[in-house]
C-alpha cells in the first residue's frame, strides 16, 4: 500500500455536500463522475496527498443506498494507492482478507479497483485502487 488514495463519504445530496466540504476544505471539488456500474455519482476534492470521495446513490439499488438507510450518512470506506493491484489482491488474499472482487473492475478517477469485505478488516470497507495508467 503505497498511501491513502481517498476517504469514500456517503452523502444523500452531491450538491448539498459540494457545498458543505467547499466550506470545510476552502476549495472547490476538482471533478464529479458517475460510475453507472456501481450505482454511484462520485465529487473528488484534492487535500494535500490524498483525496476526499462523496459518493451519491444513482439508482435505488446502490451500496449507498443501504449504506445510508441503514446507518447514515458519513465514513463509507477508505481507499489504499497500491502499485500492483493484482499482486496486492494475491498478498490479501494469503493473508486471510476476504476479497469481494478478484477482478478489478473499473473505478472512477481514471483507477481499477478491488474491495475487502468490512468482515475481514475489524468493520471497515477497504477499497485497493491502481491507477490505469501505472
Ligand atoms: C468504484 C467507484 C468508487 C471509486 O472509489 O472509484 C467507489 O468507491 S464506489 C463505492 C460503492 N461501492 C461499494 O461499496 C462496493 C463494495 N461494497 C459492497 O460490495 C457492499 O456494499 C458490501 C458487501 C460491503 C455490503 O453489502 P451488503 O448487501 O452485504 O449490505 P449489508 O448492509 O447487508 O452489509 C453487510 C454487513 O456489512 C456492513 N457494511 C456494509 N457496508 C459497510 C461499510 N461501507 N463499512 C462498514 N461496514 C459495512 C453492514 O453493517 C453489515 O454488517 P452487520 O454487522 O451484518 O450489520
Ligand atoms: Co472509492
Amino acid at each position: 500500500m503505497r498511501k491513502i488514495e481517498h476517504i469514500g463519504i456517503a452523502v444523500k445530496d452531491l450538491k448539498t455536500s459540494n457545498a458543505l466540504f467547499k466550506r470545510l476544505l476552502g476549495s472547490e471539488h476538482y471533478k464529479e463522475e458517475e460510475v453507472a456500474g456501481e450505482g454511484v455519482n462520485t465529487s473528488f476534492f484534492q487535500v494535500g496527498e490524498t483525496k476526499i470521495e462523496l459518493l451519491e446513490a444513482s439508482r435505488e439499488d446502490s451500496p449507498i443506498s443501504k449504506f445510508i438507510e441503514k446507518k447514515s450518512e458519513g465514513i463509507h470506506h477508505i481507499a489504499f494507492d497500491v502499485e500492483d493491484i493484482h499482486a496486492e489482491v494475491l498478498r490479501l488474499k494469503a493473508a486471510g482478507f476476504e476479497i469481494l472482487n478478484e477482478t478489478p473492475k473499473d473505478g472512477a478517477d481514471n483507477k481499477l479497483v478491488v474491495f475487502l469485505h468490512p468482515r475481514s478488516t475489524n468493520g471497515m470497507l477497504v477499497e485497493l485502487c491502481q491507477n490505469k495508467n501505472n
